[in-house]
């Protein structure tokens, strides 16, 4: 068994995952998680293509069903297809699902409608949330025009709309710029605290791992690390040195033989951990004579150096589709 990291910090689960289990034709895409969510945080379900994060979010979102586990709400045990974990749940899927040919305003009652919410009620929600997104003067436009973080926005309003406990959102900002990823994540944190929601979303951007309250860490279907970026952040303890090298594999050979330096070629840059790397840097310019360094750059590990040091695959890499990679032991 792969070791696992797991905050020891306690506060009662809302939503507790239990031996999640879900085959493809003999593959295994999610192999017994088991995960905790607790009130009012974000927590962010981090891994590259295929590590299992939309399968998860589609049990969890009821469009499949799981070979095995289960599912607490607020301790009660319930199968994961019970329809009423499902109406404690907005829900926001990677690809768009609003009607171009309606206005804001419509698109947000169609949602009201569709949960049972009616009348004045309605009515009142949808005003509440346009004004919440910031959008409370676009209500009557059609959103067939709008760019794609408008659209987004107006995709968690409508999500909220019939006031949910608990947000799932699959890859929410794909495709979103700075600018966008942005405004959506202020909106996201205001709603959070003024709606009072708990949020699980799966991401494989290192940015937006970076502004969730946790990360449940996973790959080819396995939870490898669960705790706060914070936290997993600095259980890398060093800097890290990002060489840019004409043969950067031979270069990497080069360090770990002559200077005995955990080198390894990532996105075609040699990339070493060291405690103090600045003090590497001139061991590294002296080593090497001219030509073979291009430059060398020194900075603070990110979330995807910690990904990468956990399960020994970039975050941006696909997990293979045969077998899964040999998991590396810390
Ligand atoms: N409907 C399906 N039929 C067969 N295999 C599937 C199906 N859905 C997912 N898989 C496989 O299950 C594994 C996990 O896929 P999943 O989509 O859950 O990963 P992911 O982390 O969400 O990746 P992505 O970010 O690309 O969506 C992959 O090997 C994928 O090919």
């Amino acid at each position: 068994m792969p070791e696992v990291l797991v905050s020891t910090a306690t506060s009662q689960p809302l939503l507790q995952l239990e031996g999640l289990t879900r085959r493809f034709k003999g593959r295994t895409a999610v192999d017994g998680l088991s995960l905790s969510v607790r009130p009012g945080e974000i927590l962010g379900l981090l891994g590259p293509n295929g590590a299992g994060k939309s399968t998860t979010f589609q049990v969890l979102a009821g469009l499949l069903s799981p070979d095995a586990g289960l599912v607490r709400f607020e301790g009660r045990e319930l199968s994961l297809s019970d329809p009423s974990l499902r109406r404690q749940m907005g829900i926001i899927f990677q690809r768009g699902s609003l009607d171009d040919l309606l206005t804001a305003r419509e698109n947000l009652m169609l949602g009201a409608r569709l949960y049972g919410l009616g009348g004045e009620r309605a009515r009142e929600r949808v005003e509440a949330m346009l004004a919440l997104i910031g959008l409370a003067d676009r209500g009557d436009e059609r959103v067939g025009t709008w760019s794609g973080g408008m659209r987004r926005r107006l995709e968690l309003a409508r999500a909220l709309v019939h006031q949910p406990r608990v947000l799932l959102m699959d890859e929410p900002t794909q495709g979103l710029d700075e600018g966008a990823f942005r405004t959506f994540w202020a909106h996201l944190k205001r709603l959070r605290d003024s709606e009072g929601l708990t949020v699980l979303l799966t991401t494989h951007r290192a940015d937006e791992a970076d502004v969730c309250d946790r990360l449940a860490v996973l790959d080819a279907g396995r939870l490898v690390a669960c705790d706060t970026p914070q936290a997993l952040a600095s259980r890398m303890g060093g800097d890290i040195l990002s060489v840019d090298a004409s043969e950067p594999e031979a270069l990497a050979a080069e360090l770990r033989e002559r200077l005995g330096l955990d080198a390894k070629v990532v996105e075609g840059r040699v990339q070493v951990e060291a405690p103090q790397g600045h003090a590497l840097v001139p061991r590294l310019v002296e080593a090497f004579p001219a030509g073979r360094l291009n430059s060398v750059a020194l900075r603070r590990p990110t979330l995807a150096d910690v990904f990468l040091q956990l399960t020994g695959r970039a975050l941006g890499a696909d997990v293979p589709t045969a077998e899964p990679a040999p998991r590396r032991r810390r």
